[in-house]
């Protein structure tokens, strides 16, 4: 039974009918110390998170049994992804759900700072009635200036031509069609800053757009200048807001991120034109459940070997192509897995060609699989898909990814070749209907056999009574034959024997074949 921790508060509803119903045992423990998470953690295979628990290198490094790191939610720098990477956990968040959430969150921080509301509000709660104090400023006709127009920041934008605002948005990813369809005009960073009546950041906290606003962008920005942050802390630089502030360039601040949080006991929070929130952006009913919904989908997913949804430290593939690639992930391990079986020496490159139906789709799931496959045989479970790439890399061994319209007569083909100093060896599956996953080339040989658990790949010349030895001596050795194929590629010359036998092939047995008469080589395949 997989276990799964859930450290942050997370919908009950989104969550526990989908794990439970999986199977999966869940324990809802929030509010746990860097300590106890350290100490629970190893029995864990999945982690559930939202903002605050803060999964570093050395929680990754605990965390020995787990495989999967679920952040229901967009933003992943609580994760450290690299270390998750490392480690072969894949890391999955929920992109989507919470979109809406955190556009009415803007929106509603927007027009609360523009009219006052929440310190007219503190002065009614103090039985003041003061109808002078809090004179606001319309947003009609005003413009507004979106840094970053992703998801968020788009959805803020046409809420915003709902007010009649003008919006001016940056983005380096915007392109001219977009923002035709928004009805948004485009400009640069520095325009865009000097534009806004009102200015809201959407971006991700990265390098480049840490402090993004600071001192130098605060004295470009009009007088008087409304801004809103509900993106990532540390987009402002909170010092220079606060100067800015109290030198009245800025008429107001609505914050929902900080720097760093818990963010309780600051000067910015002192002053009456800064309104605040504790990161309430994505804090609705729906988007909770939404978000919870998809990362313990992916969660399910993952354990029950299927292409997750959303992954962070993969590259993700749109679902309808995922629904096409999907039956052949197993098939690229099984022959990535049979691949090393017949490697004699350092494997130097590792080509994946796809032909047929699956040449104009994005098969890199594909491909992880089957070097994942490859290099389980060889390192071990400590491989998966994640790091796979990763440790490829470390051997030195190069990886491609080919297509070609070559498929040889079938539907769809997936052939995985290895270069080494000693030569090149192949081998090529397909999937049949009716019949699922085949092995339908080895080498330059035609087969046909199910990627079965024991299987073994004998060359031989082509004389007589080659087949009975190997026959008997397998007998001798008390393996039964299951199925078995021969194929040459001339009479009397080169050919193969593809045999699926009912018990592990050991060294010793593989041995005695290699040593019969015309019997050129014997490998075992365990897959
Ligand atoms: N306050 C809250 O509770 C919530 C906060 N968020 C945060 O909101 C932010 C936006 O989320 P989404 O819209 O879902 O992400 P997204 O990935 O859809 O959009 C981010 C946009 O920022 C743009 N960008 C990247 N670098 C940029 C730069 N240097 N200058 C301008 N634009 C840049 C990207 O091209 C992208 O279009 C994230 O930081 C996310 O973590 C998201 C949900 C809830
Ligand atoms: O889980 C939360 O409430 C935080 C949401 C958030 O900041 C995000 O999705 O990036």
């Amino acid at each position: 039974m997989y276990k799964v921790l859930v450290s942050d508060p997370l919908s009950k509803e989104g969550m526990h009918p989908l794990l439970e119903a999986e199977g999966f045992k869940v324990d809802v423990q929030t509010n746990l110390t860097k300590e106890e998470l350290l100490d629970r953690i190893p029995n864990y295979d999945a982690l559930l998170v939202r903002s605050q628990t803060q999964v570093d290198a050395e929680l990754i490094q605990a965390a020995t049994r787990l495989k999967i790191i679920g952040r229901a939610g967009v933003g992943i720098d609580n994760i450290d992804l690299s270390a998750a990477t490392e480690q072969g956990i894949l890391v999955v968040n929920a992109p989507d759900g919470n979109t809406n959430s955190a556009a009415e969150h803007t929106m509603a921080m927007l027009m609360a700072l523009a009219r006052n509301i929440p310190q007219a509000f503190l002065s009614l709660k103090n039985k003041q009635w003061d109808r002078k104090s809090f004179i606001g400023v319309e947003l009609k006709g005003k413009t507004l200036g979106v840094i970053g127009l992703g998801r968020i920041g788009a959805e803020v934008a046409q809420r915003a031509k709902g007010q009649r605002m003008n919006v001016i948005a940056y983005d380096p990813f915007l392109t001219d069609a977009k923002a035709e369809k928004l009805g948004v005009q485009m400009g640069t960073v520095q325009e865009v800053i000097a534009a806004g009546d009102f200015l809201t950041v959407h971006t991700p906290l990265l390098k480049e757009t840490k402090h993004l606003l600071g001192t130098e962008a605060f004295k470009t920005m009009k007088p008087g200048v409304h801004i809103v942050n509900c993106a990532r802390g540390g987009i402002i630089d909170e010092d220079a807001l606060y100067d800015a502030i109290v030198s009245g360039k800025v008429a107001g601040a609505a914050l929902d991120v900080f720097e760093v949080e818990p963010f309780v006991d600051h000067k910015l929070l002192e002053l009456p034109q800064v309104i605040a929130t504790p990161h309430l952006g994505a804090s609705t009913i729906e988007a909770q459940e939404v978000v919870a919904v998809d990362v313990c989908d992916d969660v399910v997913r993952y354990f029950t070997n299927q292409a997750v949804k959303n992954p962070v430290n993969l590259s993700a593939v749109p679902k309808e192509v995922l629904k096409k690639i999907e039956p052949y992930l197993l098939l690229g391990e099984k022959l990535g897995s049979f691949i090393q079986d017949l490697a004699d020496d350092m494997v130097e490159e590792f080509h994946v060609t796809y032909s047929g139906d699956l040449q104009d789709l994005d098969v890199s799931p594909i491909t992880r699989n089957t070097l994942k496959g490859f290099l389980r045989s060889r390192l071990g479970e400590s491989v998966n898909e994640v790091n796979a790439k990763l440790f490829a890399d470390r051997l030195g061994v190069t990886v491609t990814e080919q297509k070609t319209s070559q498929s040889k007569g079938f539907t769809s083909l997936l052939t995985v070749e290895i270069v080494m100093k000693t030569g090149r060896r192949k081998v090529s599956g397909t999937l049949l209907n009716g019949l699922g996953a085949r092995i339908v080339r080895v080498d330059d040989f035609i087969v046909d056999v199910a990627p079965e658990a024991h299987l073994l790949f004998i060359r031989h010349k082509d004389q007589p009574g080659a087949i009975g030895r190997v026959g008997m001596t397998l007998a001798e050795e008390r393996i039964n034959i299951a199925t078995m194929q021969v194929g040459r590629a001339e009479k009397g010359g080169a050919a193969i024997m593809m045999l699926s036998v009912d018990k592990y092939v050991g060294p010793t047995s593989v041995e005695k074949l290699k040593r019969l008469d015309d019997i050129e080589d014997a490998q075992a395949i365990e897959l």
